[in-house]
């Protein structure tokens, strides 16, 4: 099966709202997934209808081979699904809360199960109300992995935590694909997460996806990446040299300096260098950066903003 997850028209209103409009998404087996969006815009509906906590209110979805509507259950047995929260009892110890989850999924030989997922995830047994944030967090994956399922669907995984667990996590996570091909289908509000860890990113907005794409695909076609220039001489005169050129998108002027949106490439700065020296201006210094995923939101919000306008 290439396709984990597969949604068409998915919908849900509730009461006076429409949370989620007709999302069609895929997920092929063994990809890192991220749900990115403002807040509001739908992700933990769309999450909670995928893992059946919701029941949709229009469209339709395979999720790991099993109707979402027609068969719940059998969606249920395949899928794990950490939720923001986490929901451990502090008096227990992890390979307790571990043997548990195991034994409820009839995991054959629960204990071995428990003990290698407690090494896969780096987690002594201790009593969970001990544990650093970090910790719990990758007990509540653990925990939402014991029954091996197709896909997990995590919401806001990293949430709280300082940047060196974050990054742990990340990692962990990442080996449950790597050993285990598992699909991870995950929410997040930090863009450098959606970066680090994600194969592919789904951008919803108001209910409907509004961009979907690779976070270098996402970066390089929204955003562009950025050049910024003082000069010494006229800023007219360096614009009128700069944004006529084939790869440089959009130039914006503040006093001395120019910001040059530009297409990705090696030979830029050479190109830029040229115009500038062929225009009788003189660079002081200039910079070539990389564009991030906070650009890209930018790029998105501002393309609405004037999608709105006209
Ligand atoms: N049970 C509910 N009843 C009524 N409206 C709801 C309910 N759950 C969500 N909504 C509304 O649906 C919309 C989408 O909410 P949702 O929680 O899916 O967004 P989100 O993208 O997960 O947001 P956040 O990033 O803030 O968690 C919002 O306008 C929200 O107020």
């Amino acid at each position: 099966m290439d396709h984990v997850i597969e949604a068409r028209g998915l919908a849900k209103s509730f009461t006076g709202t429409d949370a989620v409009r007709g999302v069609d998404l895929t997920v092929r087996a063994g990809e890192i997934v991220g749900f990115l969006g403002p807040n509001g815009a739908g992700k933990t509906t769309t999450l909670r209808m995928l893992t059946t906590l919701l029941r949709p209110t229009g469209g339709t979805a395979t999720v790991a081979g099993h109707d979402l509507i027609a068969d719940p259950a059998g969606v249920r047995r395949r899928i794990g699904y950490v939720a923001q929260g986490g929901s451990t009892n502090p008096s227990c110890t992890a390979l307790q809360e571990l043997v548990l989850q195991a034994r409820l999924y009839r995991v054959p030989d629960a204990r071995s199960r428990s003990l290698d997922l407690l090494a896969d995830f780096d987690l002594a047994d201790r009593a969970i109300g001990a544990m650093s944030g970090g910790q719990k967090r990758r007990l509540d994956i653990a925990l939402g992995v014991v029954h091996r399922p197709a896909v997990v669907f995590l919401d806001e995984p990293t949430t709280g935590l300082d940047p060196q667990s974050r990054s742990a996590l990340w990692e962990h996570i990442r080996r449950l694909r790597d050993q285990h091909g598992t699909t991870v289908f995950l929410t997040t509000h930090y863009l450098d997460e959606a970066d680090a860890l994600c194969d592919r990113i789904l951008i919803i907005d108001q209910g409907r996806i509004v961009d979907e794409g690779s976070p270098d695909d996402l970066k390089a076609r929204l955003a562009g990446d950025v050049v910024t220039t003082e000069i010494a001489g006229d800023p007219g005169r360096a614009r009128a040299a700069l944004a006529d050129l084939a790869h440089v998108r959009e130039v914006r002027v503040t006093g001395r300096t120019l910001r040059l949106t530009v297409e990705p490439g090696d030979r830029i700065l050479i190109e830029l260098t040229r115009a500038l020296d062929a225009a009788g201006v003189e660079p002081l210094s200039i910079q070539h950066t990389r564009p991030t995923l906070d650009d890209v939101f930018l790029a998105l919000t501002e393309r609405k903003a004037a999608a709105r306008a006209a």
